[in-house]
């Protein structure tokens, strides 16, 4: 099984940025643990502070992989162009947050990518990864 991880902007700060938020733990060292504990699956990482960078991702590996864990950040809220790769793709996506986006400002509340993903993630700091990776193993997501 092959599964892609994509982060969006801001999020290669994991670990430095905001900690009461996002937490001490850089995102490398988890996809280190991540890699260790899915041992017969795939992992694949890919991180850009760029829209168009993460839609071109999302078709390279859409009709290839199995499935996508993508906390889009910031672009969650915003990217139509995310929506639409998203729905243009083969591959289920899920949608990700490493805190739990209800509990914080207004404008979090609404994820413009929830929609054409299979379902959504968030709150459980970086396990919301593993969780996201979990959900494909149980086959729920078709
Ligand atoms: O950059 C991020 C991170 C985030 O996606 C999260 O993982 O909690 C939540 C977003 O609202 C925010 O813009």
């Amino acid at each position: 099984m092959n599964i892609q991880i994509i982060n969006g902007p801001n999020l290669n700060l994991l670990g430095v940025r905001e900690k009461s938020i996002y937490g001490s733990a850089d995102f490398e060292s988890y996809l280190a643990d991540l890699q260790q504990h899915f041992t017969d699956i795939n992992i694949s990482y890919y991180q850009s502070n760029v829209e168009g960078e993460i839609i071109n991702k999302l078709h390279e590996i859409g009709f290839i992989y199995d499935g996508i864990v993508l906390n889009a950040g910031a672009y969650t809220h915003t990217s139509i162009a995310i929506a639409d790769a998203i729905a243009a793709i083969n591959t289920p996506v899920i949608e990700v947050h490493v805190s739990n986006v209800y509990k914080r400002e207004e404008f979090r509340h609404h994820s413009m990518l929830a929609a054409s993903c299979k379902g959504v993630i968030t709150g459980f700091g970086l396990n919301s990864y593993r969780l996201g990776i979990e959900s494909f193993l149980l086959n729920i997501n078709s």
